[in-house]
């Protein structure tokens, strides 16, 4: 596992990542989120010693990185583009890694396979694109077949099959009983792939819990309500203390209700000869949650955007 305690990264004034603590559990596939420049690299970076902390720890399997005797195969990690020898081959590159590490070069054709690279694996890297590049980088986080893997924006520059393929990985790496710390910009994408979530801000944990329960806590839900009779439903509604905003107009009037189950609401609404046109439990994405946990600690916020409409 990843043990983070009171870890803290300055450079100068700035302080990139500002007292943190967290577990990362095997088993499972955590989720690393957080805005822009709230400190997620330089957390990862520090896992694998590319960067030493100001203050505090983070151990991999109990120990500092740099205490490793070998780091290949005792944590994978795909980081920021690595320095990859663009005349070099991917092949030649894993083989190199594989000598270095003590690793049998047989488990260079192992990763190529896995990552899906076998075909191209003797074409230079310098002429990979993106996506290549990522998988290359998968295929060297894998390499020493790790206990921990912890990818950074692994789905960057990948296409559809691409994405599907590192979530299906992650997943099955954390079935095996890997610890798997996956950072990732696609809040759509996290919330297929993660069980569980920790969130920062400004550098700081906000968040640090199962991925069910980050929705509970901070994804806003409430029973969209739709009848011909909106004023009586929505007058029955609040006589009966529930929280009740009406939105939209006309036809496309609704009663978004909080404070009940639909199944109770459905009983009060019709119990009063009001009939029901539409009763649907409105969940909010992962997405809207991380947004609302996330709001005052965005770094780089852009304005509204100004639309023809908003000057009337
Ligand atoms: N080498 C550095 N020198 C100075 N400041 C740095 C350095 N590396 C990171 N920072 C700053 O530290 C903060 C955290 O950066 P970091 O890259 O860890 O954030 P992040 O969460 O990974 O962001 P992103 O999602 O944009 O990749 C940012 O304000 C960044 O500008």
């Amino acid at each position: 596992m990843i043990i983070a305690r009171d870890l803290t990264k300055t450079y100068g004034s700035k302080v990139a990542v500002d007292g943190v603590s967290f577990t990362v559990e095997p088993g499972r596939v955590t989720g690393f989120l957080g805005p822009n420049g709230a400190g997620k690299s330089t957390t990862m970076r520090m896992m694998i010693g590319l960067d030493r902390p100001t203050s505090g720890t983070v151990t991999v399997g109990g120990r500092n990185y740099a205490d490793v005797p070998a780091p290949l195969r005792s944590v994978g990690a795909l980081l920021e583009a690595r320095a990859l020898h663009p005349g070099r081959s991917a092949r030649n590159h894993l083989r190199w890694l594989a000598a270095s590490n003590g690793i049998p070069a047989k488990r260079v054709d192992e990763v190529l396979d896995l990552v899906g690279l076998t075909d191209v694996a003797d074409q230079r890297v310098g002429r990979f694109s993106l996506g290549m590049g990522q998988r290359l980088g998968i295929a060297v986080a894998l390499l020493g077949d790790p206990p921990v893997v912890v990818l950074d924006e692994p789905v960057n520059g990948l296409d559809p099959e691409g994405i599907r393929w590192v979530r299906n990985l992650a997943r099955e790496l954390a079935g095996q009983g890997r610890t798997v710390l996956v950072s990732s910009h696609l809040m759509s994408e996290m919330a297929l792939t993660a069980d569980h979530l920790i969130v920062i801000g400004r550098g700081r944990v906000l968040a640090d819990c199962s991925m069910a329960q980050f929705i509970t806590d901070h994804a806003a839900s409430y029973v969209r309500v739709r009848t011909p009779r909106t004023a009586e439903a929505a007058e029955l509604l609040v006589r009966s203390g529930l929280d009740v905003d009406r939105h939209g107009s006309g036809v496309d009037v609704e009663l978004r209700v909080q404070g009940l189950d639909a199944a109770g609401i459905g009983d009060l609404v019709g119990g009063a000869g009001l009939h029901l046109h539409e009763l649907t439990l409105v969940q909010s994405s992962l997405e809207d949650a991380f947004m609302t946990l996330t709001a005052s600690s965005v770094e780089y916020a852009a304005g509204p955007v100004a639309t023809a409409g908003a000057a009337r």
